[in-house]
């Protein structure tokens, strides 16, 4: 069985925040409280990891203050969530990896579990979360959330070849190896829990959701 002990959680920082200004989004209020700081509490609340770090590249010495290692990418300018995936398997000490965006403030409290569960069950090298995701036609399928994801730390030289060779995208790279979806559309899940503030209207959207 995984134990919360085996699981390093790395808080997704380092993005360009485009669509939010430019800005450093982890370092945003949510409700009075940096996001990043909103999202460590989370993760401690739910009790499901034993370790925690930070992946930021800019603000290094505000995101350190929060008390958690703090990791930067080591591909150049900004080459996406990948390059934060590579940081973290780079520098967890932990046989599993679970990676959560700074800008998705409602998230399930039970993600490290059901991953964990889910990646067991399967014998699979990734779980991903996957949730129901409005379409134009007014329906919900279900979509894969490709920055939730448990990984197995022995990944990291596939990530490191896959990257070197110029890939970039999450799925592409999952897809090369074992990975479950996990559904997130149970009984008494938030149909929020993945609503991700990419602008400032939506960060104050977020900001008036109640679980
Ligand atoms: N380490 C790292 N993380 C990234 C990078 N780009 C995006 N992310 C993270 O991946 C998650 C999803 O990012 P996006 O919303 O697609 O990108 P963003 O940079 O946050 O925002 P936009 O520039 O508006 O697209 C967030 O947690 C980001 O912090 C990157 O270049 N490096």
């Amino acid at each position: 069985m995984i134990d919360a002990s085996d699981i390093t959680a790395l808080i997704l920082a380092g993005g360009r925040g485009m669509r939010m200004g430019g800005v450093d989004k982890g370092l945003l209020s949510f409700n009075g409280v940096p996001l990043v700081q909103h999202t460590l509490q989370r993760l401690q609340s739910c009790g499901g990891v034993g370790h925690m770090l930070i992946n930021a590249n800019r603000h290094l010495n505000t995101y350190a203050a929060f008390g958690v290692p703090v990791v930067s990418d080591d591909l150049a300018n900004f080459a996406g969530p990948l390059a934060g995936f590579l940081a973290g398997l780079t520098h967890c000490t932990t046989p599993y990896l679970l990676t959560v965006p700074c800008d998705t403030p409602m998230f399930p409290l039970d993600l490290a579990s059901r991953l964990a569960a889910a990646l067991e069950t399967h014998q699979a090298d990734i779980a991903m979360a996957s949730a129901p995701v409005a379409d134009d036609n007014g329906q919900q399928p279900l979509r894969p959330q490709p920055v939730f994801c448990l990984l197995r730390a022995e990944l990291r030289n596939s990530l490191t070849h896959f990257t070197q060779a110029g890939g970039r995208k999450v799925g592409a790279w999952t897809g090369q190896h074992h990975t479950v979806l996990v559904p997130f559309d149970q009984a008494g899940d938030d149909p929020q829990a993945f609503f991700n503030a990419n602008t400032p209207t939506e960060l104050q959207q977020a900001e008036r959701h109640t679980p």
